[in-house]
């Protein structure tokens, strides 16, 4: 595949942390490709270096040496400005513990990347309605968190990382605070948002079973890329 394809590139890339007078390589020496469109689950053992490659590549950290493409934009020298620009514009974030606002609706959630982007109330209101209709939550917009199911919160934490038509979906273990047949749920809906719109999804999980509904799995440990698994898929297992 070309350069075109592809939407993140990191070559030799490297996270180094100094504690005190010990040098932790969170990475070391990380090359990925990952192409548009694509479910990535990122799995490996603790402190091989999950969470660091998804912070650098959300532009949330800065790596030691290397580069880091998303887009046509390199990361790792891009100003603070542009940072702060590509997270709000180009990256929606889904956390394990859905980090809602609890005094807000369930609209308003969704709407709040539109409100920072400076959209007007009743425009976020509308895309916020379609967004919570997409995910399955229509009749839950006047929803307050804490009036929802965890899975319905999660749902809501996905439509609101939708909200600006993101590139790039990061998701730190989205499905460890629900039980399986509700984390079963918004795995499949985070493997049909990936397919109907395009979107590219990388998620970090510990759960191997969550990790087999991404195209592609990608192991790591000691902070490299030890494999990169392709997931087969039947064409029932798709529809
Ligand atoms: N801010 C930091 N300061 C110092 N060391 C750090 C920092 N963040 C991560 N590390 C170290 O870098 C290594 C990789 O950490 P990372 O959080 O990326 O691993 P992980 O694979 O996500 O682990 P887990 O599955 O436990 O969340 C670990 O050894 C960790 O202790």
């Amino acid at each position: 595949m070309g350069q075109a394809s592809s939407l993140i590139r990191t070559t030799n890339l490297q996270r180094t942390y100094q504690m005190g007078k010990n040098t932790v390589q969170a990475l070391a020496g990380v090359d990925l490709e990952i192409e548009r469109g694509t479910f990535v689950a990122l799995v490996g053992p603790s402190g091989s270096g999950k969470s660091t490659l998804l912070n650098v590549i959300g532009g949330l950290d800065r790596p030691s040496s290397g580069e880091v493409w998303v887009d046509d934009l390199e990361l790792g020298h891009a100003p603070d400005k542009k940072l702060v620009s590509f997270r709000r514009d180009r990256v929606g974030f889904i956390f394990q513990s859905f980090n809602l606002l609890p005094t807000n609706q369930a609209w308003e959630n969704v709407a709040l990347p539109l409100m920072l982007a400076g959209r007007g109330r009743s425009e976020r209101r509308k895309r916020a309605e379609h967004l919570l209709d997409q995910v399955g939550l229509g009749d839950r917009a006047d929803h307050r968190p804490a009036e929802l199911s965890g899975g319905q919160q999660q749902r809501v934490a996905i439509a609101r990382a939708l909200a600006n038509d993101p590139v790039l979906i990061l998701a730190d273990e989205p499905t460890g605070n629900l039980d399986s047949r509700t984390g079963r749920d918004v795995l499949l809906l985070m493997q049909r948002l990936v397919r109907e719109q395009q979107v590219t999804l990388l998620m970090v999980t510990h759960d191997m079973n969550a990790a087999s509904y991404a195209d592609r799995i990608v192991h790591m440990r000691d902070g490299i890329i030890e494999q990169i698994e392709i997931v087969e898929r039947t064409a029932e297992a798709v529809a």
